[in-house]
């Protein structure tokens, strides 16, 4: 014992020898580097630890590595490191941290330690990639495991780190909003756009039957969590929903309520703006995972385009088209087909990327193509109608602050007259216009709600009135809308089935769920 003590005591003053020599009559730089040398060699020879350095930049390229173990370590950093730097990444509010010039964090995967330590230097030259300048300093992380985790650490540790890091980064950035109708400074359209998405509506401040509401969430949540669920029985996974009823009921807030409860990004699909089903190919394939692809009033965009190309040709010159071979090269370069937007929603394009809801509302669904509604298109057919008491009852939570009041009989039994018809947007209205006086709020309810009915009289006499007028210029008189209203105030009270379908191709309106 004591002759070891002896020898390491030989060593260390050897070193230390070693050590005031370089100093002395070496240039501080060189004996730096010496010194440096001498550690590798000790470390390749002795040394039971490897060392890696995860550069933040892999020649000119960004090295994905480097910012998900930041990202990986920022937990731990904020909770045991000193020095740390607080990061603001790109589309999120949330604030990161991130280890400060030689800070260590120690992480612990299945047993075996791994000490991280992050250092910075400055880049001598300043360089240029593509677009961008280098940073001034020369970043990196310095991974130092036990030399038998070597295989554990590179196949298990480090793809973990990289999922985890990608959970977090999506849990962390903002979700965000992107629109299709945004064009760059040269005037091209850029293919998406997107603004941060800070709708706040939520399942929770939506007016709707509470059955309906959950059996939406249930099946949100089953979606959410059915992976392994559509791999085994070899479908893509998404999932489509047609949310259809008139102006003001509640479609787009749903959207946003479901968006938030997923936590998914939204692309917004303004149809009319694409030129051609391959332009929509294009959108569809640079869309995110976990996202929800909105088409608004899909009847209106699909009638558009059809209105467009019929408006654009004479029938002259469409017979000119045929016999020149023209007509179905000008099909294919101009707006999106309904068989284009069919492969979008269920063809081979649209298992490219997987976690991906649609969602198409229309005012009118008995104006949509039967194609559109068959079987395995849009998986659940969702029927928003006019307020009912329910409804309200959310809308006077959320608005007037209020569970419940002498005068909610009074507006149920207004609700239930027949013919009454008032939107969620309507109630909500005059509640926020006389939020401050809750019981005034709720007269004014009711005496709309019982105008309401007045009003549409007097509406539907106008409409018999003109359409008389007109008889013999119109081919189809719109008489369907007056059923259609109808068929839903009564979808509205039977609404917590949402297999209570309007009359339209009652087959394939019905709910499908395939859980
Ligand atoms: N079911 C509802 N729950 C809560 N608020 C609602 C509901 N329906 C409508 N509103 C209120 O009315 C406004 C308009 O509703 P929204 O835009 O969602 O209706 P919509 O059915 O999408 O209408 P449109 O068919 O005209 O696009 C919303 O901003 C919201 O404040």
């Amino acid at each position: 014992m004591e002759k070891t003590w002896i020898s390491m005591g030989a060593i260390f003053a050897f070193l230390g020898f070693i050590q005031g020599l370089l100093n002395t009559f070496m240039p501080h730089e060189l004996s730096f580097a010496c010194k440096r040398l001498g550690v590798r060699i000790y470390n390749a020879i002795f040394s039971s630890y490897v060392d890696y350095a995860v550069e933040e930049y892999d020649g000119t390229k960004l090295n994905e590595l480097y910012d998900a173990a930041q990202l990986h370590l920022s937990d731990k950093a904020a909770r045991s490191a000193r020095r740390l730097s607080l990061i603001q990444p790109k589309n999120a509010s949330v604030l990161t941290c991130s280890l400060g010039e030689h800070e260590r964090v120690v992480d612990v995967y299945e047993g075996s330690q791994i000490w991280w330590e992050f250092s910075s230097s400055e880049r001598k030259q300043s360089m240029t990639i593509s677009w961008q300048t280098m940073p001034d300093k020369r970043r990196s992380l310095h991974m130092r495991i036990h030399r038998k985790d070597r295989e554990k650490i590179m196949s298990g540790y480090l793809p973990s780190l990289l999922e985890n890091a990608k959970a977090l980064q999506l849990k962390r950035r903002d979700r965000l909003l992107y629109t299709n109708v945004s064009h760059d400074p040269r005037g091209r359209r850029k293919p998406w756009d997107s603004v941060p998405f800070k709708h706040p509506a939520t399942f929770h401040s939506l007016a709707l039957e509470p059955a309906l509401k959950q059996k939406i969430m249930d099946d949100l949540t089953d979606f959410a969590n059915g992976e392994q669920f559509y791999k085994d029985v070899g479908r893509a996974w998404k999932r489509g929903y047609l949310l259809y009823g008139p102006p003001g009921t509640g479609k787009s807030t749903m959207i946003a309520a479901m968006a938030n409860f997923l936590e998914y990004d939204v692309y917004d699909l303004e149809l009319t703006e694409v030129k051609s089903n391959a332009e929509l190919r294009s959108l569809l394939l640079n869309t995110s995972n976990k996202a929800i692809i909105v088409l608004e009033d899909i009847d209106c965009s699909l009638d558009l385009s059809e209105r467009k190309r019929k408006k654009a040709k004479k029938p002259d010159a469409e017979n000119e088209e045929k016999m020149l071979g023209l007509a179905e090269r000008e099909e294919k370069v101009s707006e999106v087909t309904l068989s284009g937007l069919l492969n979008f929603t269920d063809g081979l394009w649209s298992s490219c990327g997987s976690e991906r809801i649609f969602v198409f509302t229309t005012n009118h669904i008995e104006k949509l193509d039967a194609a559109l509604l068959r079987s395995g298109r849009m998986d659940m057919h969702i029927h928003l109608s006019y307020c009912g008491f329910e409804a309200f009852k959310v809308l006077a939570r959320n608005y007037l602050k209020l569970e419940d009041h002498v005068l909610f009989e009074k507006v149920r039994a207004a609700m239930d007259e027949e013919g009454v018809q008032m939107t969620p947007a309507d109630v909500s209205e005059v509640m926020t216009r006389d939020k401050r006086d809750t019981e005034q709020a709720l007269r004014s309810l009711i005496k709309e709600l019982r105008e309401s009915k007045v009003k549409r009289r007097d509406g539907e006499q106008k409409e018999e009135g003109a359409n008389e007028g007109t008889e013999e210029k119109q081919e189809v008189v719109p008489k369907e809308a007056d059923v259609q209203c109808g068929v839903q105030k009564e979808n509205a009270k039977v609404c917590e089935d949402a297999g209570n379908e309007v009359d339209i191709n009652q087959e394939a309106a019905q709910e499908k769920i395939i859980h």
